[in-house]
Parts: C-alpha cells; sequence; structure tokens
C-alpha cells in the first residue's frame, strides 16, 4: 500500500488548486478523479456557460447596431455555437491543464475514491494511506420534487452544452445564477425563453433591486420572467413538454432544471473514516478540517460559497492549514470575502452584505447610490443600465456593495479589497481612478459619501470659519 504526504480526491477547481499547490512544493500527491480533469466548472459550467454567453453577445451585437448610428443590412444566421463551446473546451482540457499534474500521481476515470479508514482510501481496487486527504468532490444538480419532473427528458447543466442545436423553445426552472445566464445566452441565439422560479426576483441570492434591473433588460430582450411561481407538474405529450404552473401552462421543446446543487457524498463511505456530515454537505471548521484530523473537505462538497474562485481558496487554506506547525496561525475562512458575479448583459456582482442581510443584521447603515445612466462614459458607451449600491455608515465602513451594470464583476473586486482590508470610503474617495474607466463609478460613491458627511449646518460653518 503506497503512502503519500497528500491524498486529494476530486479534481474539480478546489481539487487541482490543491493538488498544483503541494506538488509544486515537492509533496508526494495522489490525485484521485472519477471522471474528467477540470471538474464541474470546466466541463460542465463556468467555462461552456461562459463561451454560450459570449456567442449569445456577438449576435446580439448585431440587433444593436443602430444604437451607434450603424445601419446593419446583412443578415446574421446561428449555425453552431454549441460546437464551438466543446471545441473550447478541448482546447483547455488538453496538455494546459495536464500540466498540473506533472509532478502528481494521477488516478483517472477508475471509479469512485472511498474512505477505507481515515487514513486509506480506496480506489479501482487498490489502497492508498496519508495523514492529509483532502475531499473536494463538488455537487450534482437537485432536481426538485415536482410530480412528472423525473418522466420527462430534462435538460441539467450536465448535458445542457452537449446538445446538437439551440432548441426553438426552452422553459427554465430556476432564475439564479444558471437560470439567468443561460436565459439570456439560448434567447440571444434564438430560442423562445419562459424563466419559471418560486423566488420573488432574478438571482434570490442577491439584492432584489439588482434582480429588478435584470429582469427589466430580460423583458426588454424578449424574455419572460415568472416570479413566485409555483409548479404543479409538468409531463410530456406528442414531443411537447408541458409546464403547469399556478399561473398558467408553459409549452416547450425543452425544459432546463437550475434549481440549486447537491453534494455528492455516499460513493465516499464516509462513515469509514468517521467525517460528519448533512444534507447541504461535508462539515468544516473554519480552517477547512472536518472533525476528523488531517481530512480537509473544499469547494462545493461543504456546502459554503458555490463558486470557483471560492474552491480555489478553501483548497489553499487548507493546504496552507495543512502544512503550518503553528496553531495560532492558523487561515480561517471567515477572513476573506467571497465576491460573486453572475455574467449577464448587465452583470451582477457582490461582496459582502447585502442591503436585506445588513437589515436582518440590524446593523445601522446608510446606503449610498450611484446610477449608471448619470455617467459620461456609460452614457458614452450606450450602457446606462444599472448602479452601484454600497452599504456603508457615517464613518466609511464599509459593510456591503451590490452592482448591477456593464464590467460589475470586475469592478466588485475594489470593494472586497475594501470589506476585507478595512479600507474605508475616506480612504477610496482619496484614490485616484483613471477617467472615464467605468471603475471611476466606485470613486464616485465615495465622493457622494464624503458630500453627504459635509452637508451638515456644523461642517458648512466649519468650512466658513477658517477659509
Ligand atoms: C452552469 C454553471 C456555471 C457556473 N459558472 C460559474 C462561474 O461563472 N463562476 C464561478 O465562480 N462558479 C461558477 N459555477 C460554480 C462552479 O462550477 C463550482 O463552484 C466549482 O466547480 C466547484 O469546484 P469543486 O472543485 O468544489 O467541485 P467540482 O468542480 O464539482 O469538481 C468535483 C470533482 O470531483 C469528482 N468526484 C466526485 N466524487 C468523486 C469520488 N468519489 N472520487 C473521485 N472523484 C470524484 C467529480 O467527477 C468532479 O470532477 C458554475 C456552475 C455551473 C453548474
Ligand atoms: N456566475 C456564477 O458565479 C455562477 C453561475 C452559475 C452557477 N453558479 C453556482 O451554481 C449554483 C447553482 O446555481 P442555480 O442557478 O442552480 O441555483 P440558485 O440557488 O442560484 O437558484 C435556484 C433557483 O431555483 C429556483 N427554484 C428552486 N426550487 C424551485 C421549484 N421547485 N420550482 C421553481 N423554482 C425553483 C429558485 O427560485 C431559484 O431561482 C449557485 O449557487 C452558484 O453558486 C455560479
Amino acid at each position: 500500500m503506497k503512502e503519500y504526504d497528500l491524498i486529494v480526491i476530486g479534481m474539480g477547481p478546489a481539487g487541482m488548486a490543491v493538488t498544483a499547490m503541494a506538488s509544486n512544493m515537492e509533496l508526494d500527491v495522489l490525485a484521485i478523479e472519477k471522471h474528467k480533469v477540470g471538474g464541474e466548472c470546466l466541463n460542465y459550467g463556468c467555462i461552456p456557460s461562459k463561451a454560450l454567453l459570449k456567442a449569445g453577445e456577438m449576435h446580439d451585437v448585431t440587433d444593436n447596431l443602430e444604437k451607434y448610428g450603424i445601419d446593419f443590412q446583412g443578415k446574421t444566421e446561428v449555425n453552431n455555437p454549441l460546437e464551438i463551446v466543446q471545441n473550447k473546451l478541448d482546447q483547455i482540457s488538453g496538455s494546459k491543464t495536464m500540466k498540473a499534474f506533472e509532478k502528481a500521481d494521477l488516478i483517472l476515470n477508475e471509479g469512485n475514491a472511498e474512505f477505507v479508514d481515515e487514513n486509506t482510501v480506496q480506489v479501482g481496487g487498490n489502497k492508498y494511506t496519508s495523514d492529509n486527504i483532502f475531499i473536494a468532490t463538488g455537487t450534482e444538480p437537485f432536481v426538485p420534487p415536482i410530480p412528472g419532473i423525473e418522466d420527462v427528458p430534462r435538460l441539467t447543466n450536465l448535458n445542457l452544452f452537449e446538445q446538437d442545436e439551440v432548441p426553438d423553445e426552452l422553459t427554465i426552472i430556476g432564475g439564479g445564477a444558471i437560470g439567468s445566464e443561460m436565459a439570456q445566452a439560448f434567447s440571444r441565439l434564438g430560442s423562445e425563453i419562459n424563466v419559471i422560479q418560486i423566488d420573488d426576483h432574478l438571482i434570490p441570492a442577491g439584492d432584489k433591486e439588482a434582480g429588478q434591473v435584470l429582469e427589466e433588460a430580460f423583458t426588454a430582450e424578449g424574455i419572460s420572467v415568472y416570479n413566485d411561481t409555483s409548479i404543479e407538474k409538468i409531463e410530456q405529450r406528442d414531443g411537447t413538454i408541458y409546464t403547469h404552473t399556478d399561473k398558467g401552462c408553459f409549452s416547450s421543446d425543452k425544459i432546463l432544471v437550475a434549481t440549486g446543487r447537491k453534494p455528492v457524498l455516499e460513493p465516499l463511505k464516509l462513515d469509514n473514516a468517521g467525517v460528519n456530515y448533512d444534507k447541504q454537505g461535508i462539515e468544516v471548521n473554519q480552517k477547512m478540517e472536518t472533525n476528523v484530523n488531517g481530512i480537509y473537505a473544499v469547494g462545493d462538497c461543504n456546502g459554503q460559497s458555490l463558486f470557483s474562485h471560492a474552491a480555489m481558496h478553501q483548497g489553499m487554506i487548507a493546504l496552507m492549514n495543512a502544512i503550518n506547525p503553528l496553531p495560532f496561525k492558523k487561515f480561517k475562512r471567515d477572513d476573506y470575502v467571497v465576491p460573486w458575479s453572475v455574467f449577464t448583459k448587465p452583470e451582477v456582482a457582490q461582496a459582502g452584505l447585502t442591503e436585506q442581510e445588513a437589515q436582518e443584521k440590524g446593523i445601522d447603515y446608510q446606503i449610498i447610490k450611484e446610477d449608471y445612466e448619470d455617467y459620461g462614459r456609460t452614457i458614452a458607451d450606450g450602457k446606462t443600465e444599472g448602479f452601484v449600491k454600497v452599504i456603508t455608515n457615517s464613518k466609511g465602513k464599509i459593510f456591503g456593495a451590490t452592482i448591477v451594470g456593464e464590467a460589475a464583476s470586475e469592478l466588485i473586486h475594489e470593494w472586497v479589497l475594501a470589506i476585507q482590508h478595512d479600507i474605508k470610503m475616506f480612504d477610496l474617495m482619496m484614490t485616484q481612478h483613471s477617467f472615464p474607466t467605468i471603475s471611476l463609478l466606485n470613486k464616485r460613491v465615495a465622493e457622494q459619501w464624503m458630500m453627504k458627511k459635509t452637508d451638515s449646518d456644523f461642517a458648512k460653518k466649519l468650512a466658513k470659519t477658517f477659509i
């Protein structure tokens, strides 16, 4: 039985990050993947969805040229965007990705890894031991128990990108990150889309007002959104799928189920190692360690923050904790802000608390908001929908930021840095931003905060006295 410094189970973003870092440190690493290197993110998630969104965006450009004074007489036709997406995946998953395993042993496609005991993992009939085992096994689509759903052919992110062609009509169940991104991508490629969800606004994990801005953009593009909608049953008749809801019946060629995720834990036989878990995922502490010393659970499998960057970050924290001998110097998950972005047009991005969360926590906050429509650059670009909204207080402490609009996924990082390092509004106001970048909107929010602060009788009197 071969002994390793580290065994890593699952080669999505979390497992690959641990493997790459550990093997780079000359640690003896065994990496195990039951299916495809790159996990959900590369093969069925982030990358194909962004490639498809890009195809949709390119198609949308011709429809909007007249807004820029350009007359387009030609004709575009959607041919094979899904095939091109698959070609791009092949390009990424080749030698570049496999480079991460140059210094590690990789067991690929030999079935599920499972625990034999707390130091032993079995795969493909062989056993391997280590004092440090990293579980990074991700999630799979959660399919809600809607009557009839199991009996109709349905798409999830696992087969969505492998279709031969863009469907004429697509009913999307779920208005979260996947539902919203795919609604816009397929709509822009020609599908007629109905989005149906139980929540009351798009991207329900985020700010309500931002979800409403996105819904307005969707409506303008011809995407129908049905919030607060309860699905009674789904059935297929003569090749058409009927989704019966309390707001009427929707018929379509295909349905996409995008209603959240669930971890895949049974095959791991965690009980053999005594690792605690529940329906949400594997239980971990701030150090990303399970209840069993030396066994870590990183990425989506612990149900904490279902994003690739969070998965990689957790992998990094866990590894640094595993190799750090000082118990009082451990890296803790909650010391790091987790941003997220949804890559629709307009984009939606979040860091720290939303306004609703600040209210629920009873924080004494004020909202400073800058609209995209009030800035020269965004008017010049024709990208006037959206806002930057910051949850702060009179001292300029920043609790959270929501951005909906052009380049929101880029702008958000300044707020991540500010929240994580307790940088105040005043500091941001005193930080020069190149004009006319879109990120100057962030500075304008800080300027607005300062103007509110100086808009008092006391401040005005003070200025008058010393001028
Ligand atoms: C459509 C879609 C779009 C997304 N877009 C984004 C985005 O834009 N940005 C973002 O940050 N996140 C996005 N996500 C989320 C992102 O994909 C996940 O957060 C990320 O993949 C989690 O990484 P992970 O390493 O924890 O798990 P995964 O990527 O799920 O990888 C887990 C791996 O473990 C393997 N495995 C499981 N069990 C075993 C076992 N017993 N033995 C061996 N191997 C096993 C699996 O085969 C898989 O390869 C998207 C997700 C979807 C579905
Ligand atoms: N850009 C990104 O970072 C990105 C993109 C895609 C996915 N992801 C990750 O993937 C995860 C999963 O995405 P998702 O969109 O599947 O889930 P989600 O949690 O974002 O949204 C779930 C949606 O399903 C709806 N829903 C749930 N049960 C329903 C029912 N019975 N009937 C009707 N509607 C129902 C909810 O109202 C909600 O709109 C997200 O948590 C996110 O972290 C991230």
